[in-house]
């Protein structure tokens, strides 16, 4: 009898999941006759009963391996028992049991969804048989199914970006994540914690990126030069065949560049399995050779380098194989879905286990051994290619030959526009290096204008040059006003007058820099017994810590109450519900004009503005652009203020029938006061005027930027500054986050959520499937 469709189906899925049709197959008949030949049910969510299924019949085969092993006497030796050989299976169950009832709590916990949320667990969304499983094992079976992905290139996102609503609002950090309530409803900003298991892995500075070829590029940056003549079939560079991620024995394919002016060239594990440089010398082949030869590359990873010591990786996908559905994954699927992998595979259950940290080591044990062995030939010597901007010292050369920041001048010429590009994957002006002209007249004016800006995005409205970077695609920012400072658009109410000021709320007599007198000053006073600040202009841990564990921390945070809110008296439903809270929070109060200290006073730190080298950059994971720091961060630092325009929340309002909004609010004292009048209840929006801060994407609880109010020169305290402090060290290179503050699951809040892709293992917008086991573990 001929074999059913469905079942070869079935195999196939599976052999692209890595898994061989004799493991398979009798799993797959078990099923059929479990579920009495329900295809559908087998089919449902790319075959997630059947990979569960699988990865279980496995499970047990190990288990009952291991025991078999105890009982002969084997394990002993080990000092293993049973217990513990069973203890990832009962850690799992419990931990998902504790989840379930948190999950419980969180909605009887309600201070009107103004503390955070449990990440979302969409139940609705597994088969019921799932449903019932992951009652079991946290890692249901979804974990393990290809989940439907968004485009790896930030493109659409790109194009997006500005038209999307930011859902800002005050939530709650835990230490704790389980015992975390929902989080807030309402749109006010929301702190977060410096622990991030995913920190070490990144603030190396190193990037993986998911590449998918382009080739409609008007610039094409010189790091993608063999995709300029190849077709999106065409596999790049260098390409290992994604199972040796997990087969050691796996044959790696390499191939070499031909027109590469830095050349790239591969690495490759060897037979053995081993890794590094000494695995590097290996095969190469032409891209020509490697596509004449397809079927045995259905998706690769990429690992290239050149001379200059950069270091890329990057993980692409041939689509015409027979995947024509195929979506290249974002960055966070593919680490949920190869940690679920992993987890299983080896039984890992150590917290702080990440995919992508595995292979930022890799980045890095490359370049160890590639610079322990400089005297050697570099012929054959894999460099890895993608963390590009960060190591490379051709980055700082061409920077140095071209800009400031070495990233995205262009020249005009003879009504064209010459876009080049430099080994670093930035575009620069190096004198016969073009890759691309494009008539002037095809770049639009936004284009033209940010092309311009390249070095400087705030074209000269900051004392610092901010420069931006696009090392993905052909992508622009959408365009926007730079303003260094809030401007008021209409109705509210802010008067900086020195006449409100009185002598109490400043120092007027104080000289020099005040943090050098032993009292602290009038101003300084007024957020406690000493000064916030630290003579290198960083917030002091102690003030820090508090700030971070009010707005996180359940146990530590304090809600204000509104006799009238002002956010709900401006919706336009006319069915207006109580004050759902307010995140109390700590200010700080900065001396200003009025006081006799001069402009170097350590207590004016966010009036003198940013200090730090920034970078916009577009995110390889599908954010859009985002912001990051070019030098090392120290723990507390001031990174920049969220400028916009000042508005009342009735405008706010009605921008958002528009969804144009970037919004924060300057909620702090709405509960502490009587009821807001209008022109009194104020918020910041930087979708059409804004500062570098708009380009700061969110992160659930644990980013890496918390706002803390700052008032300078209005002691009426409806209206003050929101800066961005980190909230532990952040290394060069590493994007800058805060939490937004965003309740995922409030489908009835004004402002449209986005779809998050924070990769923060407290993500909580995250499905259980795509979720990391191990930060479930963790809790
Ligand atoms: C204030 S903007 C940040 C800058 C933005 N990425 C851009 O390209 O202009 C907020 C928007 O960025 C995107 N964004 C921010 N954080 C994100 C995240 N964690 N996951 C996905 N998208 C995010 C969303 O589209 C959101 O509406």
């Amino acid at each position: 009898m001929a074999p059913d469709p469905r079942a070869i189906l079935a195999c196939r899925a599976m052999a692209d999941l890595g898994i061989s049709k004799d493991r398979t197959k009798p799993v797959l008949k078990r099923l059929l006759k479990l579920y009495d030949k329900n295809w559908e049910m087998i089919m449902a969510e790319n075959y997630r009963v059947l990979i569960d299924a699988i990865f279980d019949d496995e499970d047990s085969k190990v288990s009952e391996c291991k025991i078999d092993k105890i009982n002969d006497g084997e394990d002993i030796e080990e000092g293993l028992t049973p217990d513990e050989l069973e203890r990832p299976l009962k850690r799992t169950r419990r931990n998902q049991e504790v989840l379930g009832s948190s999950s419980h709590s969180n909605n009887n916990t309600n201070v009107a969804g103004n503390i955070l949320k449990m990440p979302k667990v969409e139940e609705d969304e597994l088969s019921p048989a799932l449903q019932q499983q992951s009652l079991e094992l946290p890692t249901s079976p979804g974990n393990l199914a290809p989940q439907p992905a968004s485009p790896v290139s930030p493109h659409h996102d790109g194009l997006n970006k500005g038209k999307e609503l930011v859902a800002v609002g005050p939530s709650a950090l835990q230490r704790q994540p389980l015992e975390l309530p929902t989080s807030p409803g309402h749109i006010a900003p929301q702190p977060v914690s410096p622990v991030s298991p995913h920190q070490d892995g990144r603030n190396k500075g190193k990037q993986l990126v998911v590449a998918e070829p382009d080739t409609h590029a008007l610039i094409i940056p010189k790091e993608e030069p063999l995709t300029v003549d190849m077709h999106h079939d065409e596999v790049p560079i260098t390409v290992i065949h994604p199972d040796t991620l997990s087969r050691r024995d796996s044959p790696i394919r390499a191939v070499s560049t031909e027109n590469r002016e830095e050349p790239l060239e591969s690495m490759q594990a060897d037979e053995n399995g081993g890794g590094g440089a000494s695995a590097a010398k290996s095969e190469q082949r032409t891209s020509c050779q490697l596509a004449a030869n397809p079927d045995e590359t259905p998706g690769s990873l990429e690992i290239a380098s050149s001379q200059l010591g950069e270091v890329k990786i990057s993980i692409s996908y041939n689509s015409a194989l027979g995947r024509p559905n195929f979506q290249m994954p974002s960055i966070d699927e593919l680490r949920g879905l190869m940690e679920q992998r992993c987890l299983r595979s080896y039984k890992l259950i150590d917290p702080n286990f990440d995919v992508i940290k595995i292979l930022n080591d890799m980045c890095e044990c490359i370049s160890e051994i590639a610079s322990n062995s400089s005297n050697q030939s570099q012929e054959g010597i894999a460099i890895p290619a993608l963390d590009v901007l960060k190591k490379s010292p051709a980055r700082n050369a061409l920077g140095a030959e071209c800009n400031k920041n070495g990233c995205l001048p262009a020249r005009m010429s003879n009504g064209s526009l010459n876009v080049e590009c430099s080994a670093n994957g930035c575009v620069d002006n190096v004198e016969g290096k073009a890759l691309v002209v494009v008539p002037e007249h095809q770049l639009t004016p936004n284009q033209l204008r940010w092309l311009h800006d390249a070095n400087d995005v705030t074209r000269g409205e900051e004392k610092v040059e901010i420069s931006w970077a696009n090392e993905i695609n052909t992508d622009f920012p959408s365009p926007f006003q730079y303003i260094s400072e809030n401007l008021v658009f209409q109705n509210a109410h802010v008067s900086f007058s020195l006449s409100q000021i009185g002598d109490e709320s400043c120092c007027p007599t104080c000289f020099g820099d005040c943090l050098l007198s032993q009292q602290p000053c009038a101003c300084a006073s007024q957020a406690g017994k000493s000064y916030v600040y630290a003579s290198a202009g960083v917030v002091k841990e102690d003030f820090l810590e508090e700030c971070i564990s009010m707005t996180r921390d359940p146990q530590q945070q304090c809600l204000l109450y509104c006799t009238e809110c002002p956010l709900e008296r401006s919706k336009k439903n006319g069915f207006p519900e109580t004050c759902k809270g307010h995140i109390k929070r700590k200010v700080i109060k900065e001396c200003w004009s009025r006081c006799g200290c001069n402009m170097k006073c350590g207590n004016r730190v966010v009036q003198r503005g940013v200090n730090y080298k920034l970078q916009v950059f577009l995110t390889p994971d599908g954010k859009g652009w985002g912001l990051r720091t070019l030098e090392k961060l120290p723990k507390g630092a001031f990174v920049c203020e969220f400028v916009g325009e000042i508005l009342t929340i009735s405008e706010l309002y009605a921008r958002n029938t528009q969804k144009l909004t970037f919004p924060i609010l300057l909620d702090a004292y709405w509960g502490l006061k009587g009821a807001s009048k209008d022109e009194e209840a104020l918020c910041l929006d930087a979708a059409s005027y804004g500062n570098v801060a708009r380009f700061i994407n969110h992160r659930c609880l644990d980013a890496n930027l918390i706002e803390i109010p700052v008032e300078v020169e209005t002691p009426d305290h409806h209206y003050y500054h929101v800066a961005f402090f980190t909230t532990r060290e952040v290394d060069s290179y590493e994007e800058l986050t805060w939490d937004y503050g965003i309740d995922f699951d409030d489908l009835d809040h004004p402002i449209k959520a986005f779809r998050c892709r924070c990769g923060s293992m407290f993500c909580r917008n995250m499905k259980r499937s795509t979720r990391s086991r191990s930060a479930i573990i963790a809790r």
